[in-house]
């Protein structure tokens, strides 16, 4: 079987970070494992408090899984200190780790500051250089650009200025966009729209932390990049489609959707 592994915070409540990769990986198929790099108190209405772990024990976390286990894919999500990127940072290159996938988790749905203010240009210098691809979203985009984005246009010239920053590939997610839910992929050579009809839920809790971890389960699978992504996307739609109405919030999406079909056998992600 293929492993992934997240690195990445907890979410107590289930629906993003650790608990929503470790969902995607076993959904679509793959091994997951995990290193935890914060604890965060939140449930559907927010985020109240975060502790981050110690670096040693990160370090150690990453360290160990490589010396025993190989791993197929990585995806690196909440890392919100300067000290915590670095250390991953070391442990991915010492590890000649692959099918790096980088989601720049900034700030919570809620508004809730998931990466200090300081530690942001490190993300960019340390993280993305090591990424296969990298997937902000509208909002993360703007802040790693500085441009402002309103449309298509502007989300395909974003995508091509961090690309410039040294990504290999980037997925600009159009989420938060209105109309229809569409993500700008770009690899340095063309543009490819993944496109998705915007479903009308509040139940949004951990799209983009479940969208980036399938793009790592099927790299890890063998998909090729086009493919992974279009998959990914296919997927996350799914999932919110199927979205789950928990908590007095915003709910979580349900990562199983694809499989509970009404045999209850275990299918393949569609093709
Ligand atoms: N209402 C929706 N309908 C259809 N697709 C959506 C909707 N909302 C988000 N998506 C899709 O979900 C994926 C994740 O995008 P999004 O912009 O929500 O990420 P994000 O803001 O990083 O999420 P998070 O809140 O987990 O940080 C993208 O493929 C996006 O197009
Ligand atoms: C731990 C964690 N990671 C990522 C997100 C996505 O915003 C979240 N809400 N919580």
């Amino acid at each position: 079987m293929r492993t992934v592994l997240t690195i990445a915070g907890s979410d107590s409540c289930g629906g993003a970070g650790i608990q929503a990769d470790l969902k995607t990986f076993s959904a679509l198929g793959a091994y997951g494992m995990s290193v935890i790099t914060a604890i965060t108190a939140q449930n559907t209405m927010g985020v109240f408090d975060v502790r981050e772990l110690d670096v040693d024990i990160i370090k150690k976390q990453i360290d160990y899984l490589y010396e025993d286990i190989r791993i197929d894919a990585v995806k690196v999500g909440m890392v919100s200190s300067i000290e915590i990127i670095d250390v991953i940072g070391e442990c991915l290159k010492k590890n000649n780790a692959v099918n790096i996938v980088v989601d720049p988790v900034m700030v919570s749905k809620s508004g809730y500051h998931l990466l200090r203010e300081e530690a942001k240009d490190e993300l960019f210098k340390v993280l993305f250089p090591l990424a296969e691809v990298v997937t902000p979203n509208l909002f993360e985009a703007e802040l790693i650009t500085g441009a402002k984005i309103e449309n298509l246009e502007q989300m395909k010239e974003a995508a091509v200025k961090i690309h410039n920053l040294g990504v290999r590939k980037v997925i600009v997610k159009g989420g938060h966009l209105t109309g229809d839910a569409v993500d700008v992929l770009y690899d340095g050579e063309s543009f490819e729209y993944l496109t998705g009809t915007r479903i009308e839920t509040k139940n949004t809790h951990g799209t983009g932390c479940t969208f980036s971890s399938a793009i790592a389960a099927l790299l890890a699978r063998g998909y090729t990049f086009q493919k992974a992504a279009r998959l990914a996307k296919e997927y996350i739609n799914g999932a919110i489609e199927h979205s789950l109405e928990i908590g007095h919030g915003v709910g979580p999406t349900n990562h199983f959707w694809n499989l509970f079909k009404k045999d209850g056998c275990i299918n393949e992600p569609s093709e």
